[in-house]
């Protein structure tokens, strides 16, 4: 589905990113990690049509994409999606309101019915039916980021793109919002990419783990390379801790 071919990307002299070659199968679920400053959000933002490759090229079913973004792709940040202005429920249907007209910025008639029903239907999924006339600050930090996956689901995305949605999220919500995430991709069958610090959260979602790191280093100048994917993961959640077998604590030792 998605083909990236020698994808390089520099800010001024500064290269970020070198020949990233990846194909992505439909459905899948690639959780992106490695270290602080390697570019992780960049490849993001390059997948999202917000950035434009320094050379190389990205396509989507064997079409380059445009250089900028398009509704089959969403993209939910670690903070700060969502309009603090607008109700929760408001939220929603400005995110449909600009992905059917921009200009005009407002639906009208049975387009306009079919948003109130998407959007409610969205907001009773994701646990926020009884918080939809709430303003953003009135919600937690769960609530806000349900609302967010909420807000870029109402564009009906084929390909997700999720910067460290739940790093600012406590444990326990945490874990509620990974069976949350689980069961949409299930539903709506959709492409994910997400960027995370967490590594066990990496394996216990993605189907595929990249990791991004440079291959070259120049301890003169550490910015003289930029990162690649150095290893390409296949995960099931079987690798995710809580899912080894637990050390015997009656074992024999040899
Ligand atoms: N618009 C920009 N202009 C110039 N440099 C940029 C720009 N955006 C990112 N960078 C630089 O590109 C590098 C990669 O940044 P990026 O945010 O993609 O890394 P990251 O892996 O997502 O980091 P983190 O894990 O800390 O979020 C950094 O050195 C950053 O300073």
């Amino acid at each position: 589905m998605l083909s990236v071919q020698g994808l390089t990307k520099s800010y001024g002299d500064l290269p970020v990113l070198e020949k990233i070659d990846l194909e992505v199968e439909e459905g899948a679920f690639c959780a992106i990690v490695g270290a602080s400053g390697c570019g992780k959000s960049t490849f993001l933002r390059l997948l999202l049509g917000q950035e434009v490759p320094s050379s190389g090229e990205i396509a989507l079913d064997g079409k380059i994409l445009p250089p900028e973004p398009t509704p089959e792709r969403g993209i939910v940040f670690q903070r700060y999606s969502v309009f603090p202005h607008l109700t929760a429920r408001e939220n929603l249907l400005l995110a449909h309101d600009f992905e059917g007209s921009p200009l005009l910025a407002r639906a009208f008639g049975t387009r306009r019915a079919d948003a109130e029903e998407m959007a409610d239907a969205l907001l009773e999924r994701t646990g926020l039916a009884n918080a939809r006339d709430r303003f953003p600050a009135q919600l937690s930090g769960g609530m806000q980021q349900r609302l967010a996956i909420a807000q870029t689901l109402m564009k009906r995305p084929r390909l997700l793109l999720l910067d460290e949605p739940f790093g600012a999220l406590d444990p326990g919500v945490r874990l509620e919002m990974h069976e949350l995430l689980l069961e949409l991709w299930r539903e709506h069958g959709m492409t994910i990419f997400m960027v995370t610090h967490d590594l066990s959260e990496a394996f216990k979602l993605g189907t595929r783990v990249l990791t991004f790191d440079k291959v070259r280093h120049d301890p003169q100048f550490p910015n003289a390379y930029g990162a690649t994917i150095t290893y390409d993961l296949a995960a099931d959640g079987s690798a995710f801790p809580d899912n080894l077998p637990k050390e015997d604590p009656d074992a024999e030792s040899e």
